[in-house]
């Protein structure tokens, strides 16, 4: 089991080859990610908002989309190291859960797992709260179903959300493309993002960005991690077992990296930095395996294990990176962001003589 912020864990029985979502890191359970009961999450038609002046507000994510469409799935398969199969058991969701993800420094948020069922603009729910404080809304689309309704549905809730908070980053997530031929997967997406953005158009909405892809099942990475480079600690990585020896051939490469940087990489006078945006080294191993590394921030690298023949495939890894790549770096500006709005609003309270959680100040 992957452990966040951490050496490795021993390995655990897991028959789960597969890393279902690639492209999307696992970053990891048990206590670290369950510091909040995912039950604690608001009730159908009893939402616990979380105060936006306490210190507790976190980056909020939204997993919409139709009923069945997968999204506990995701959910349990990205954050609890649940193996895919297991998800045939997952009995549907009939209230909001939700769950802080606050393993580590770098990654800090809440996600919120909607019923399919739920009708969210129902008058009950106060959909302007929920919108207001979301940073992303990932809206999952069965690709195995008639996804007709599920693109009016995306339709309806984008343009709501959109107009209470214009700040959302939405991501249409494929999902299930298991069951679709390579032709027909190229097909869906196609469509998809043909109807969704037809859509917005005929609603004069076109500025607004809808970023589609699919969760795919076998990238060819057999195994990945998220490293912080200085401290070689992984801060996150898929669901297949992690083992010793993987992990420091994943530090003996980073050390590779930096070491040839710092020696041959850096100005005679010292300038310069030995790890940036363009670092990247491939290794080839006599067991038909590639290491392959590649700067996320200027802090992570993401080193993964790649088989030779599905190397040459090396333009859908890149795909798979860059898809990461860019929701890493989205999720650390929505949680700059929500850093900079709450410290603006804790001061404004200071300044109109109320504590940050909204009580007002009692001079004894
Ligand atoms: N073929 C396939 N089935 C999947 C995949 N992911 C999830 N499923 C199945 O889809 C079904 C529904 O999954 P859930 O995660 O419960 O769906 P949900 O969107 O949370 O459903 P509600 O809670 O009813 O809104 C389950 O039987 C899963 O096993 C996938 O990648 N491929």
């Amino acid at each position: 089991m992957s452990q966040v912020l951490g050496k490795p864990q021993p390995e655990e029985e897991d028959d789960d080859e597969e890393d279902e979502l690639v492209g999307l890191a696992d970053y990891g359970d048990g206590p670290d990610s369950s510091d909040a009961d995912p039950d604690s999450g608001a009730e159908e038609g009893v939402l616990d908002f979380s105060d936006p002046f306490s210190t507790e507000v976190k980056p909020r994510i939204l997993l919409m989309g139709l009923r069945r469409s997968g999204k506990s799935s995701i959910q349990k398969v990205v954050f609890h190291k649940m193996s895919p199969n297991e998800t045939l058991f997952l009995e549907s969701t009939n209230k909001i859960c939700r769950e802080d993800v606050s393993n580590s420094s770098f990654v800090n948020f809440q996600i919120w797992d909607f019923p399919g069922q739920i009708d969210f603009f129902d008058p009950t729910f106060d959909y302007e709260m929920i919108f207001r404080g979301t940073g992303a809304l990932i809206f999952v689309i069965d690709s195995q179903d008639d996804y007709m309704e599920a693109l009016a549905r995306l339709h309806l809730t984008v343009t709501r959300a959109y107009k209470v908070n214009t700040d959302i980053n939405f991501e249409v997530f494929i999902h299930k493309v298991d069951g679709l031929s390579d032709d027909h997967k190229i097909e869906t997406q196609r469509d998809i993002h043909q109807r969704a953005n037809d859509d917005l158009a005929d609603a004069g909405l076109e500025k607004i960005h809808l970023s589609i892809f699919f969760l795919f099942q076998n990238s060819g990475i057999e195994k990945a991690f998220l490293f912080d480079v200085v401290s070689k600690i992984y801060i996150a990585t898929d669901s297949t077992p992690v083992d010793m020896q993987t992990y420091e051939l994943c530090c003996d490469m980073i050390d590779v990296v930096i070491d040839i940087s710092c020696i041959y990489g850096l100005k005679e006078d010292g300038a310069g930095t030995p790890y940036d945006k363009e670092s990247t080294a491939i290794i080839k191993l006599n067991n038909t395996t590639v290491l392959y590394l590649k700067e996320v921030t200027k802090f992570l690298a993401l080193v993964c294990f790649v088989r030779e023949e599905s190397f040459e495939r090396k333009g859908l890894i890149d795909y798979n990176f860059h898809c990461f790549r860019k929701a890493i770096h989205e999720v650390f500006e929505v949680r700059m962001k929500m850093v900079k709005s709450r410290k603006v609003q804790n001061r404004l309270q200071k300044k109109k003589g109320a504590t940050p959680n909204g009580t007002p100040n009692v001079l004894l």
